[in-house]
């Protein structure tokens, strides 16, 4: 039968430009044949939907040219693992993993270290090699950065390697629905069983949708006091830390605190550049320079949207048979950036006096008040962080030398190492900023200040009531 893919693929390597046979139809893989259906698998459903839209009569055409009446079926190759597992095909025990399916994309190899992300990265890999410092970790981060990606490699690497152990992945929201289904099904005891006896790793997801959620809470804490008593691995992700959830009981925030609490960053310059490169190898093309700087100048939270663009590009220079060019990544993220506000220090800097207090005119001064002279360290560093300016520049906005933007760096570096509530303001001010990164919403109605008819942002508001 392999010999009947083979044929295929040359039909179509013969009615298809080779860079679209390159892009679309390579790294397609034959699954085998399923009733009169010959099986195919797609890297992603981005691929499949293309692929039927595109290219499904091709496929027939090519299939008849072997002098067969079969028809053709497309899966993603996640569903072709599925499927593999029912063969028994997999290199691990499926009956060892309980809860939601892993993604088989999410490995350590397929993960991009960067300065944004190092951290986390050691941290789960040192959890997987069973050699943490402590066995519970907690990542936190904004949407798009990795923490799902992270917390799936660690359960994909000890799922590979031999063992016993049974690794539980849930989210926030499956773990409340099966325990309120157990309730209901009077299964309460077995529900409880199945999170503890022989599992070697829980990890969960979203825990911040734990928030309100009361008897769900008290039920985690007793299941996570048995894990951990018994030293297993416990990972959790979380889009803020457990400090700054809402309406969580103590004890689980406390059990929340309990290992390691980990940032992931959204990745800098170098960590973009790097990214692109690797998705883009991986869709199996080479992008040249320019276009890779220009994407990374563009993209700067959210890692899904840089793969989104990858893919788009792509797609775009294989529908209009052109090559990938500087022009074709700009007209892509105009569109799908179109209202991103370009972040500037001055943003940075309005943000930092309204949150300590200070004026403006304090900042850029010589006074070396401790709260003044701290505040004017965040914003130097925050300036580092989330703009492009070079340390010179920035020491000239706050009448300093590029020595004390160094100094100043270091310093709230330090202090970010350390928990404790300079900690919490810096990544509070972080978080800032990222959300004024992110794509701006239409303006709600609920948002128009009554008085002056004048649009206020999320931030101002949240600011103001600080
Ligand atoms: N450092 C990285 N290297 C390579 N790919 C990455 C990296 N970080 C994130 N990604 C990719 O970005 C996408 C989004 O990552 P992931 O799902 O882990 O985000 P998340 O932080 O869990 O977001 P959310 O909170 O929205 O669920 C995934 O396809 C993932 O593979």
């Amino acid at each position: 039968m392999e010999k009947l893919w083979g044929g295929i693929l040359e039909v179509l390597r013969e009615l298809l430009p080779e860079a679209s046979f390159r892009v679309w139809i390579k790294p397609l893989k034959y699954m085998g044949l399923k009733e009169n259906r010959i099986l195919i698998a797609c890297p992603n459903q981005f691929s499949l939907e293309w692929i039927k839209e595109n290219y499904l009569p091709l496929f027939r055409e090519a299939i008849k040219k072997q002098k067969l009446s079969l028809d053709v079926e497309f899966l993603v190759e996640e569903e072709t693992i599925n499927n593999a597992i029912v063969q028994g095909e997999l290199p691990y025990d499926p009956t060892r993993l309980l809860g939601r399916k892993l993604s088989g994309r999410f490995t350590f190899e397929e993960f991009v270290v960067g300065e944004c992300n190092r951290l986390a990265y050691a941290t789960c890999w040192a959890l997987a090699n069973k050699n943490p410092k402590s066995p519970i970790i907690y990542l936190c981060a904004g949407t798009g950065l990795g923490k799902s990606h992270l917390s799936q490699a660690v359960g994909n690497y000890i799922l590979k390697n031999p063992g016993k152990g049974k690794i539980c992945y849930l989210t926030a929201q499956d773990f409340t629905a099966h325990l309120v289904r157990a309730l209901k099904q009077d299964r309460f005891d077995e529900f409880k069983e199945k999170l503890r006896k022989g599992l070697e790793i829980l990890m969960l997801e979203e825990v911040h949708h734990f928030a309100g959620k009361d008897f769900t809470q008290q039920e985690l804490a007793l299941t996570l006091d048995y894990l951990y008593d018994a030293g297993k691995i416990v990972v959790f992700t979380a889009n803020r830390p457990p400090q700054e959830i809402e309406r969580l009981d103590d004890s689980l925030r406390s059990r929340f605190q309990a290992g390691a609490i980990v940032r992931i960053n959204p990745p800098d310059y170098q960590t973009r550049i790097n990214i692109i490169r690797r998705k883009a190898e991986k869709q199996g093309i080479k992008l040249k320079e320019e276009v890779i700087d220009y994407l990374a100048q563009n993209l700067r939270g959210d890692i899904r949207q840089i793969e989104s663009a990858i893919v788009g590009l792509v797609a775009r220079s294989s529908l209009l048979q052109e090559p990938i060019t500087l022009s074709l990544a700009q007209e892509l993220i105009q569109e799908i950036t179109p209202q991103v506000p370009s972040l500037t220090k001055d943003f940075i800097i309005d943000l930092v006096c309204r949150y300590f207090k200070v004026s403006k005119e304090d900042l850029t001064s010589k006074k070396r008040q401790r709260k003044i002279s701290f505040s004017r360290q965040v914003a130097m560093y925050l300036c580092r962080r989330f703009t492009d300016e070079s340390l010179q520049a920035i020491g000239k906005l706050f009448n300093k030398d590029h020595a004390t933007v160094v100094y100043a760096i270091k310093n709230i570096n330090k202090k970010l190492s350390l928990p404790g509530p300079t900690k919490y303001q810096i990544e509070y001010l972080c978080r800032e900023i990222e959300e004024y990164l992110q794509p701006t919403k239409p303006i709600n109605k609920k948002e128009i200040k009554a008085d002056t008819g004048q649009a206020v942002s999320g931030s101002t508001r949240r600011l103001k009531s600080l």
